[in-house]
């Protein structure tokens, strides 16, 4: 199993904090070294505190692209859209510089929405950072338990850069991006909040092998350490 580096932190703002340090960190790297650099990222409720102070660094924003690791099949006019939440807490302040990718495509059908996404991946030498969330329910990108073509999803090796999902729990299809595409990432992390999402983790990476737990399959083979960045979840209301 590959090792689990945890991060952990009193509450959200300083995960956040120390998050955006880590992966500012890793962009400057990847630019010095290539004269580029790949960024793939979440979506949901978790991030928009990693994206303000991710979207504040200083470094050659120009030289980044920024992708999702999964959307859903909506516009980005939808509330549901990752693309929108990405634009309005991400693409902001040094960061509006960043070009952006989406997974996205205006089309009848989300399969087709994923061969568009997949071709225009390939322009995309390769991802340098990657930050996933994960579900209660041990879902991580768009690698739903219930998906009906889930073990194949997590088994793939090579193939299309971005795969269309559906599955009951999901509501709308998604998008999202393959196993070999997020493990490619020379630093890979989880991002999460919340005593039940510690739990459903812990549960997964103590699983008998074998057991269909998407966010397990993923840590498996990832061949690096994977990071996971954890605060407990706060009371939002006043
Ligand atoms: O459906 C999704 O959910 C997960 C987790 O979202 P959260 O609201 O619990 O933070 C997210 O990682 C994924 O990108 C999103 O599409």
């Amino acid at each position: 199993m590959t090792e689990v580096k945890w991060h952990e932190f009193a509450s959200a703002q300083p995960l956040a904090e120390a998050l955006a340090e880590t992966v500012a960190n890793r962009l400057r790297e990847a630019i010095e070294a290539r004269g580029l650099a790949v960024i793939a990222v979440s979506g949901g409720s978790t991030p928009p505190p990693f994206f303000n102070a991710l979207s504040r660094k200083e470094l050659d924003w120009a030289k980044v692209t920024v992708t999702l690791v999964d959307e859903r099949f909506v516009p980005p006019s939808s509330e549901r859209s990752n693309a929108r939440l990405v634009a309005h807490h991400l693409l902001q302040n040094e960061a509006a510089k960043a070009d952006f990718v989406p997974l996205y495509r205006e089309c009848d059908e989300a399969r087709d929405a994923a061969a568009q996404a997949s071709a225009a991946m390939e322009s995309i030498s390769a991802i340098d950072v990657v930050v996933l969330g994960m579900g209660t329910d041990k879902h991580t990108a768009s690698f739903f338990p219930d998906a009906g073509n889930i073990r194949e999803i997590l088994e793939q090796d090579d193939g299309d850069s971005v795969l269309c999902v559906e599955a009951p729990s999901a509501g709308e299809p998604r998008l999202t991006l393959s196993v070999p595409r997020v493990i490619g990432a020379p630093f890979v992390a989880l991002h999460i909040e919340g005593i039940d999402k510690k739990d459903a983790f812990n549960d997964a990476i103590a699983q008998q092998e074998g057991t269909l737990s998407p966010i397990r399959a993923v840590t498996e083979r990832l061949g690096k350490a994977l990071h996971v960045y954890w605060a407990p979840k706060q009371d939002k209301t006043p």
